[in-house]
């Protein structure tokens, strides 16, 4: 099979037997599920861009592993080239959805694991590195979505994986058997993961020897036995549920979406196991994966931030304030705070280098100060908007009164600004910019930019194991002529 396009992404989703519950109850057709769909038809648009010749430079890359052309997505960055237009297709699809895409975990997964198992291998001899090559090929000869699991439960923050009261706050082993382990435990926050074909599991944190049946890493199909998701809601989330929803939607067709996956004595053949019990390569696929992961936010939410930044302008212009020079000026600072997350991107992929394994890995310091920035600027960008809006995306009335023939009239007396533009333009624009700020869409946008990747705190320490301290001050004390 080649690359797919987005119907037959959608097509080869209805074929799986997932278990997804949502409002309590188990969902017969999660495809067509109003609520999840919006997410799906994101990913969609990875599969659609990548057949787009336009695009198909920064959409599509030539395997390592077959030779073949590949969807980016699931590609072996070779180059600080390839770390670059990573970034860059991000950004693309940013604009193209004004959500998350989520398929960008995956890819982040496969790199880290793809480095570190080859690592692993060299110190205890083990097949890792190998059973990885061939679920990677697999995963390419199918153009499969993977969910990237990385964060699990983990009850008590102030205790380790094994001094939990309940050992399930964490994805560990039950059982070693010949032909395979048996994992119990559950990740939460997970992205994409109902719209996945694949889960690729790997341990949150670093760990000890007494952790050691903590420290485990390997891919399951979203529908084998014992696994099943519980949906995540989203802010303003059941507007999706209603009929005719449309403009009160702000985003009609795209949307983002995490779950709970919970794993009850799943059953996994050794060939899909990538870790096991080796606890002190655990740090290390954390922190290769965080990394990816830090750099990839200097792509996805540039691109929402460019479509935010458009949406407030429109606003401004339906608002009649768009000639007003604060106005003008916000805009400015938004593209500043947008563009810094960009450089920030470009910049950790172009100091990238090459892991031992062969492909290429982000530079650690600066992938972690584009994430710290990314953790407060586009919640700046946020402010912005909200202030050039106006009041109105959040106080109009729903589209049913605009629809309604007895009220409908004031509506669309009362709210039009600029006479030259439609009422209904005017609440579309703000409906939009009120889905980015605070609906739906404002979880991948605001709160998934504080956490996702690891909370701003987890980036902080990196950057001070990085920075280089004594260097820095050598520096200063040769300069001013001290000698100790
Ligand atoms: C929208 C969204 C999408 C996500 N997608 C994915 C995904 O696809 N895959 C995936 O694996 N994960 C995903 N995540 C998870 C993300 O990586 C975590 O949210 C993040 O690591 C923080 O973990 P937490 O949410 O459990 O918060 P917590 O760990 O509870 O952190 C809350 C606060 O407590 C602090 N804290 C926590 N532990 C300690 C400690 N021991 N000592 C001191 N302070 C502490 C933190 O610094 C933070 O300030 C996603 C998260 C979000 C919000």
């Amino acid at each position: 099979m080649g690359l797919m396009t987005g119907k037959e992404y959608i097509e080869s989703l209805r074929k799986l037997k997932t278990r997804v519950y949502v409002f309590g109850e188990i969902v017969e057709n999660f495809v067509d599920h109003p609520m999840i769909r919006p997410s799906i038809n994101s990913v969609a648009m990875t599969y659609d861009l990548a057949h787009d010749l336009q695009y198909e430079d920064l959409m599509t890359a030539t395997s390592n592993l077959t030779g073949k052309k590949v969807n980016r997505f699931c590609h072996l960055h070779q180059s600080t080239n390839d770390l670059i237009k990573k970034v860059k297709m991000q950004r693309l699809l940013g604009q193209k959805t004004a959500s998350c895409f989520q398929r960008c975990v995956g890819m982040d997964a496969f790199n880290a694991i793809w480095s570190t198992t080859f690592e692993t291998d060299k110190k205890y001899g083990t097949k890792y590195h190998e059973n990885f090559k061939k679920y990677l090929e697999y995963v390419q000869e199918n153009d499969l979505t993977v969910d990237g699991a990385m964060t699990d439960p983990k009850g008590d923050r102030a205790l380790s994986p094994s001094q939990q009261k309940d050992p399930d706050m964490f994805v560990h082993i039950v059982e070693k058997r010949e032909d395979g382990i048996v994992v119990r435990g559950a990740k939460a926050h997970q992205t994409g993961s109902i719209n996945s074909h694949e889960h690729l599991i790997m341990p949150t944190i670093a760990m000890r020897e007494e952790d050691k049946a903590f420290a485990v890493s390997f891919a399951v199909p979203s529908d084998a036995e014992g696994v099943f998701m519980i949906y995540g809601r989203q802010s303003c989330d059941t507007r999706k549920m209603e009929k005719n929803a449309d403009i009160d939607l702000g985003n009609k067709n795209f949307g983002g979406q995490e779950a709970l996956v919970v794993f009850e004595n799943v059953f996994i053949p050794w060939d899909k196991v990538f870790l096991c019990e080796e606890y002190d390569f655990a740090g290390m696929m954390v922190e290769r994966f965080a990394g990816y992961h830090r750099q990839s936010y200097g792509g996805c939410k540039v691109g929402v931030g460019d479509v935010l930044i458009g949406a407030a302008a429109v606003a401004a212009e339906y608002n009649g304030a768009a000639k007003a020079s604060h106005i003008k000026d916000k805009l400015i600072e938004m593209t500043h705070l947008n563009e810094t997350l960009y450089c920030c991107g470009i910049a950790c992929s172009a100091e990238g280098s090459q892991t031992e394994a062969g492909n290429y890995q982000i530079d650690n310091l600066l992938a972690n100060v584009c994430k710290q920035n990314v953790t407060r600027f586009p919640y700046e960008i946020v402010r912005l908007a909200e202030d050039i809006a106006g009041g109105l995306m959040v106080t109009m009335p729903s589209q049913a009164d605009f629809d309604s023939p007895e009220i409908g009239e004031y509506c669309y007396k009362y709210f039009k600004g600029n006479a030259n533009v439609s009422t209904e333009n005017r609440m579309r624009i703000l409906r939009f910019i009120e889905n980015m700020c605070l609906g739906s869409s404002a979880v991948g946008y605001r709160t998934e930019s504080m956490h996702g990747a690891g909370s701003p705190q987890a980036q902080r320490i990196m950057i001070s194991r990085q920075s280089n301290l004594e260097h820095k001050k050598e520096l200063a004390k040769k300069i001013a002529g001290i000698q100790e």
